[in-house]
């Protein structure tokens, strides 16, 4: 008999996710466990996991109870904790709406977060999200192979480096296969490296970029939607712009950050819930 775990799985731009219900928080879901459901040969395959969970069941969501009834208690795939996933936050907002545990209010979908709570709005095909203002905050480098890149440090909840390309090199050149190096006094918990090259101007947006990252627990993806905030927050300030929207072009899709006129950030992209089934835990991690 089969120890059966629901899930459904989705994408935000390519970035993927196995997202489990588990709405009264009765599901110790171990990092072990968490990997193999991430593991693409053995598991279903995923950037991350998304356990959906009321706040009020879960200790790292209650303090959040009075502002959002439900928690994203996201995993990376290696099985570690992050704080934040933009592209997360999205894809979850689409799971609750579609299988009906949420109804977006007029002032949007309220989402907790280790790193706060996000708000959702639907646009279209899009799903938008207001995050708390990324804070840009000190010079570092990367390194990638004999190669060093100079960086800015940018904390959306979750830490970032973004590094600007030089000396005419091209973004598929990179060698992401294994994680940069970076300084681990400056960030001791890991980080997420952005690597980005200006790309042509388009309608619609002030700024038009291309990135690769390297995430932290997670390798290279195929977006990061806060490591787009942050690079998008690092194009704005070097522009010399207090607001703008800065389109971010990744190897799974487009994420648009915007930096309003009331001093809210935004990230919007695509948000696809692609599969649902049943995965038997204990045959995962057998
Ligand atoms: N892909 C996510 C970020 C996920 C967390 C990150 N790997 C970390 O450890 O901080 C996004 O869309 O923001």
């Amino acid at each position: 008999m089969m120890d059966g775990v629901l899930f459904t799985k989705g994408h935000g731009a390519g970035n993927d996710f196995v997202i489990v219900p588990d709405p009264d928080g009765a599901l110790d879901l171990t990092p072990s466990q968490v990997a193999a459901l991430c593991d693409r040969r053995f598991g279903i395959g995923a950037d991350g996991v998304l356990r959906v969970v009321r706040t009020a069941k879960d200790s790292d969501g209650a303090g959040y109870a009075a502002e959002a009834e439900w928690f994203m208690d996201y995993r990376n795939a290696d099985g570690s904790i992050a704080e934040m996933c933009g592209n997360g936050t999205r894809v979850f907002a689409r799971y609750l709406v579609t299988h009906g545990l949420a109804t977006p209010g007029p002032e949007g979908l309220p989402i907790a977060t280790r790193a706060g709570v996000v708000v959702a709005l639907f646009v279209g095909d899009e799903v938008r999200v207001r995050m708390a203002p990324p804070r840009v905050y000190a010079a570092s480098t990367a390194t990638t192979g004999p190669l060093t890149f100079p960086g800015v440090a940018v904390d959306c909840g979750n830490p970032h480096l973004v590094c600007a390309l030089h000396d005419g090199l091209k973004l598929p050149s990179l060698d992401l296969s294994v994680s940069p190096g970076f300084d681990p006094a400056l960030f001791p918990a890991g980080v997420n490296v952005e690597f980005v090259t200006p790309a042509s101007p388009i309608e619609g947006a002030d700024l038009h970029v291309d990135m690769r990252v390297y995430e932290r627990g997670s390798g290279e993806t195929m977006a990061c939607g806060s490591g787009a905030l942050a690079v998008g927050a690092v194009a704005l300030r070097d522009a010399g712009l207090s607001q703008g929207v800065v389109a971010v072009d990744l190897p799974g899709g487009r994420l648009t950050v915007t930096h309003d006129e009331n001093d809210a950030w935004w990230l919007a992209g695509p948000a696809v819930l692609v599969a649902t089934g049943e995965t038997d835990l204990d045959a995962l991690t057998r």
